[in-house]
């Protein structure tokens, strides 16, 4: 009901991804942080996250969901990022590309090419928005490549091809990620690369580039979001570059909603 609290209109969720994701437990620091004491998170993936967004905002019902850009639904539906003047989310942030130790010595040309892997929301975002529309990933990344040779031809500049060499990526399901892995592998393989892609959680991906069972994973959002992961791992990780600066996590909410921070929770 109209009179009821922001709370209340939600029964008091925060609709969030897979409990794994960096951006659980900067939600549960958010909750802790603003004493949102009658507060729960509600667990579950990606998909599940955007499929309850569509479903609420499609009947302009109140929702909160964990948020991150790059991504698509800000390009799909009008939404704002709750003010967090605690910064329990941190700031901006970077995906680091990271590789299992040795890679360089044994994958040079891989190597040399995620070393100069780097590109912007935009480009993420032609092709997370291609594959939110239907398309299959390894296509939408196909088609990208295509459309953006010039950059694909900077991050495999002096790079030599090789003939069948394999490369496993680890990878979680969040569209992000999904987007940047489908180009990377798309571009390994015009260079020679026989790709796997493994889709695991977030834990499973972090320990496969530490053990070594995997090459590379794409998704390394830092200093915030996966400080917890880095700190863990970290020293068994070859920090090989930056692919985007400028992301962000926090808390979003479609702009017909009337609150603007996450004090606004607390009412
Ligand atoms: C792509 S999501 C911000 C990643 C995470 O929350 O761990």
């Amino acid at each position: 009901a109209s009179g009821d609290s922001v709370g209340e209109s939600v029964n008091y969720k925060i609709t969030g991804i897979d409990p794994g994701a960096g951006i659980m437990e900067a939600t549960e620091r958010a909750i802790e942080d603003y004493g949102l004491d009658d507060w729960e998170l509600v667990s579950g993936s990606g998909a599940a996250m955007t499929a309850a967004l569509k479903k609420a905002y499609d009947k302009e019902e109140p929702i909160i969901v964990t948020g991150w850009n790059p991504h698509w639904k800000f390009s799909k539906y009008d939404l704002k990022y709750l003010e967090d003047p605690k910064g329990s989310y941190g700031g901006e942030e970077e995906i680091h590309t990271f590789g299992r130790l040795g890679l360089k010595e044994d994958k040079p040309e891989a190597y040399k090419a995620l070393e100069q892997f780097k590109w912007t929301d935009e480009d993420m975002g032609a092709v997370m928005v291609d594959i939110q529309e239907g398309e299959k990933p390894e296509d939408a990344a196909k088609k990208w490549v295509e459309e953006n040779r010039d950059k694909v031809d900077e991050w495999t500049k002096g790079v030599e091809k090789v003939d069948g060499d394999t490369f496993k990526f680890v990878y979680v399901a969040w569209d992000s990620t999904m987007a940047s892995t489908n180009v990377m592998k798309v571009v390994l393989e015009e260079l020679g690369y026989e790709v796997e892609l493994a889709q695991v959680e977030a834990g499973p991906m972090y320990t496969a580039v530490a053990d070594g069972s995997a090459d590379a994973l794409l998704a390394g959002w830092l200093p915030v979001t996966h400080k917890t992961y880095y700190e863990k791992y970290g020293d068994k990780l070859d920090d090989i570059g930056v692919s985007m600066e400028g992301v962000k996590i926090g808390l979003v909410v479609p702009t017909y909603m009337d609150i603007d921070s996450i004090e606004d929770l607390k009412e």
